[in-house]
């Protein structure tokens, strides 16, 4: 009796032994079902974003990561980036896809782009990727808009556009850029684009803070140059998050040491004719606006015309024509010089330096130094039959259009004759290198300056050679590996 009774209990306990496995299987089963139905939503949500219509043709590639790896390949010099060649001739000139974990719409359509600058703060907005505002130190006057932005490119104007340039500034920068290049020269070989970075920083710090010590100057100048953007090359490489790390601290620092001039003169109530003044004094502004537009000026000018700059020396060195022409015109400048001991002047850069303006145009298209130009939709837009949803990117290949074989007939040939007779204007449908529109670089005729200020001492003082190991990458943006180096003596 007992044993039946205890055979009745093992296989009760069996039984609800059993039953509580398949419990926990069809749990486990549906646990499953339901993740997996999730995951597949998910995956089709990331594949086919909503849109109020119909998207621009393309993939957004794996979840999370989209297709930044493929936009961040390197690839040649002389090459147009290989990412929106392959979804272009895939796709035509629109396409999308997600890139910095963002919706993405690559525009390569020279009358889409113009439409993009057109309708800039109505329907577009300058917006970064996260990973850049991280490292520039994020903060919203990053992307000021409206009355914000209108006040900031009026002060950066006035300052830096001919009229400031020309009663304010060609002065010092002549004595500088003389003195700087002879100063480097002295070492007989030297990387020229830290050189044009150290210039242009030279020149900028007393037009941003005047009041600085010399030792304070000096500091601030160091931490603007520790400032680069070689970190974005590589996820992988220890350099890259190394170099990250420096240009966080860098920000860090010059931010730091901006705030501490703000301060000082809030305090005091002393005037300077200078930005950090300006930018103060002109609107009711927040004090991390008028800190970051300050920080911003500099980054925005160093690594911009110092690669342009050395770039224009490569090619110069490389065609003995074009270099026998621009010393000639330079050499002739000064031969009618009446004032032999003055620089530079404004009537001889803008009226004796035809070809050399046609050199650092051809050097800028070549360069072609800014692959995209980032914006944000404010609304639902409506381009070409397709819908780009509020809120995405939109990558404004102007890069494209400066490489074009239609436009620029040979277009990899380093040819400044092809720009004879031209208007040398910074912005048209053909030649986008400063932007357009709005947002049109405020410091395009100051980087102009620079490197015609450069080329003039350099060729009338100096023989040169150009280190012809030294080589250009893109990443997409442009980098010099070794660096550009230099050798040099004076001319005997
Ligand atoms: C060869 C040198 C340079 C190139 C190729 C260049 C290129 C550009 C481009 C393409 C933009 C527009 C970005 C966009 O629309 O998204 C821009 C904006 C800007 N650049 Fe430059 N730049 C150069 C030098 C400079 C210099 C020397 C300065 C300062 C002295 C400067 C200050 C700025 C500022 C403040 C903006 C933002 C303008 C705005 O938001 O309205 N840039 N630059």
């Amino acid at each position: 009796m007992s044993r039946k009774r205890s055979e009745q209990n093992t296989s009760f306990h069996t039984l609800k032994r059993h039953t509580k496995m398949d419990m926990i299987w069809n749990v486990s089963i549906c646990v499953t079902a339901l993740v997996v139905v999730l995951i597949s939503k998910w995956l089709y949500r990331w594949s086919n974003p909503k849109c109020n219509g119909k998207l621009p043709p393309g993939t957004m590639g794996f979840p999370i990561i989209g297709e930044t790896l493929d936009f961040f390949k390197s690839y040649g010099f002389n090459e147009t980036s290989p990412f929106i060649l392959k979804r272009m001739s895939k796709y035509g000139p629109i396409f999308r896809t997600n890139v910095f974990g963002s919706n993405t719409v690559v525009v390569t359509d020279p009358d889409v782009m113009v439409e993009v600058f057109r309708q800039e703060n109505t329907a577009f907005v300058f917006s970064l990727p996260g990973a850049f505002t991280k490292v520039l130190q994020r903060d919203d006057a990053i992307v000021n808009h409206g009355k914000t932005h209108k006040h900031f490119k009026q002060i950066t104007l006035n300052f830096f556009g001919p009229d400031g340039l020309k009663k304010k500034l060609l002065g010092n920068m002549d004595r500088g850029t003389y003195e700087g290049l002879k100063s480097k020269a002295s070492s007989g070989s030297f990387d020229v684009k830290e050189a044009a970075g150290t210039l242009i920083i030279r020149h900028l710090i007393p037009k941003l803070i005047s009041d600085l010590t010399a030792e304070a100057a000096e500091n601030l100048l160091n931490i603007f140059m520790a400032f680069n953007l070689d970190w974005y090359k590589s996820f992988f490489s220890l350099s890259s998050w190394k170099s990250l790390y420096r240009s966080l601290m860098a920000s860090r620092g010059a931010m730091k040491m901006i705030t501490k001039a703000l301060e000082s003169r809030k305090e005091s109530g002393e005037k300077h004719d200078d930005i950090l003044n300006t930018i103060m004094e002109d609107v009711v502004l927040d004090d991390k606006y008028v800190i970051f537009q300050t920080y911003a000026i500099p980054i925005a000018a160093k690594d911009t015309t110092s690669v342009v700059m050395s770039m224009a020396v490569k090619y110069i060195k490389n065609n003995p024509k074009v270099f026998l022409e621009l010393k000639r015109e330079h050499d002739a400048i000064l031969q009618n010089r009446v004032d032999k001991n003055s620089g530079v002047t404004w009537e001889e850069y803008k009226n004796n330096m035809t070809f050399t303006s046609m050199v650092i145009n051809e050097a800028l298209r070549l360069v072609n130094l800014a692959p995209v130009m980032f914006r944000k939709t404010l609304i639902d837009v409506e381009i070409k039959g397709y819908t780009i949803p509020k809120g995405w990117m939109v990558f404004v290949a102007t890069s494209l259009r400066h490489y074009d074989p239609a436009v620029y007939e040979n277009p990899f040939e380093f040819n400044p004759w092809r720009w004879e007779g031209q208007n040398l204007v910074n912005f048209s449908k053909s030649f986008m290198v400063f932007g357009g529109g709005m947002r049109l670089c405020p410091g395009a005729e100051f980087a102009r300056l620079q490197i015609a200020l450069f080329l003039h001492h350099l060729v009338t003082n100096y023989d040169f050679s150009m280190a012809q190991d030294d080589e250009a990458t893109r990443t997409p943006l442009v980098s010099f590996p070794s660096g550009m180096h230099m050798n040099i003596s004076p001319i005997k």
